[in-house]
């Protein structure tokens, strides 16, 4: 173990392997590998930089006993049991608003994917169906629709901005309502769900809003409603989705986010009109470089003992 009392857990890119090197990082590949580690040597483990699912919870917390920060890569931390580290004095980081164009960029890029069937004119194109003079069938309008946004957070926020040019005429639910005069504020997920044909979730996942999109809020958006999900698969109840989407009482699905990732429900590769994509909101190389940059930022903020720069707790 080095002595520096870092360890990195988690798959990371040559570059930001590199950096975790050259801050005397001890790198290994899952949190399973981490609690292998001799007793000794996790006994002397003060930070972690964090970058994976696998849930952290107090027993685990317990395995590092000096520890005093938990640095996520990723601004959701649903994976972490932060009333957990607060109680065992360790402060957990996140990787917040460095990543809120690309995930918006992506929610608005999957939107408009369903709605012009853009998987399925491609391939019309490449199997050489237009070559051969069979038009592609019409689609449907995107701007102008009426959206509503579950959650409207850091990247909630940008997503209506974004839609908002759009023309669209822009719903939202949240806790409490916000100083956005143009937009329309609704008291619960199902009033949100009812005002609209298009939802975008974009909320918190975690205990407190699993199933959030529940089968009453699916049933409330319609059988021409699409659902775009870049929050977290928990936020959806996936076997209500999955039935709506079967039976027709949901006209589509773009999907970056599931409750089984990566192994996702086999049911869904099987609809047409669903779009499907492998969590890759904030996976851009700018993005990416720039979450790892203040992952690194809050450790050395903390062996300096300096105001950590994004801390939850
Ligand atoms: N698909 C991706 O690659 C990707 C990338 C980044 C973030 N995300 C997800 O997007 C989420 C939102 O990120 P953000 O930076 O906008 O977060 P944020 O904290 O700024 O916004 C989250 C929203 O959830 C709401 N919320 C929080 N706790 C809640 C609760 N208990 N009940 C109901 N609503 C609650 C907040 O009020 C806010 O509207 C992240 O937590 C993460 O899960 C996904
Ligand atoms: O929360 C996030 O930042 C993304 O989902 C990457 O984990």
């Amino acid at each position: 173990m080095a002595d520096t009392g870092i360890i990195a857990i988690g798959s990371y890119n040559d570059n930001d392997a590199d950096a975790l090197d050259e801050i005397g990082a001890v790198r290994v590949p899952s949190l399973a590998d981490a609690l292998a580690l001799p007793e000794a040597e996790r006994a002397t483990v003060k930070a972690i930089a964090y970058k994976s699912g696998a849930s952290i919870d107090g027993e685990v917390l317990d395995a590092f006993p000096a520890l005093g920060l938990l640095s996520n890569f990723g601004v959701g931390y649903d994976a972490i049991d932060v009333a957990a580290a607060t109680a065992r004095d360790v402060a957990v980081t996140n990787t917040p608003d460095v990543l809120n164009d690309d995930v918006a960029d992506l929610a608005v890029g999957m939107l408009l994917m369903q709605m012009r069937r853009m998987r399925q004119a491609d391939a019309h194109v490449r199997s050489g169906m237009w070559a051969e003079g069979q038009p592609f069938p019409l689609n449907r309008k995107m701007s102008g629709a009426r959206v509503g946004i579950l959650g409207l957070g850091r990247i909630g926020f940008e997503i209506a901005n974004r839609l908002a040019a759009f023309k669209m005429d822009v719903h939202y639910w949240s806790r409490s309502s916000k100083e956005t005069p143009a937009w329309t504020w609704h008291d619960s997920p199902s009033a949100l769900a009812e005002a609209v044909d298009l939802l975008v979730v974009a909320v918190v996942g975690g205990p407190e809003t699993e199933n959030i999109v529940s089968k009453e809020v699916l049933d409330a958006l319609g059988a021409d409603g699409v659902l775009v999900n870049i929050s977290r698969g928990s936020t959806v109840d996936e076997a209500a989705l999955l039935d709506a989407l079967e039976g027709g009482r949901l006209a589509g699905a773009a999907l970056d986010v599931f409750e089984n990732e990566p192994k996702i429900d086999p049911r869904f590769a099987a609809l047409e009109e669903v779009v499907l994509q492998p969590h890759q909101g904030s996976a851009t190389h700018t993005t990416r470089a720039a979450m790892g940059c203040l992952q690194r930022a809050n450790i050395e903020a903390f062996l300096k003992g300096d105001t950590l720069l994004t801390r939850v707790n």
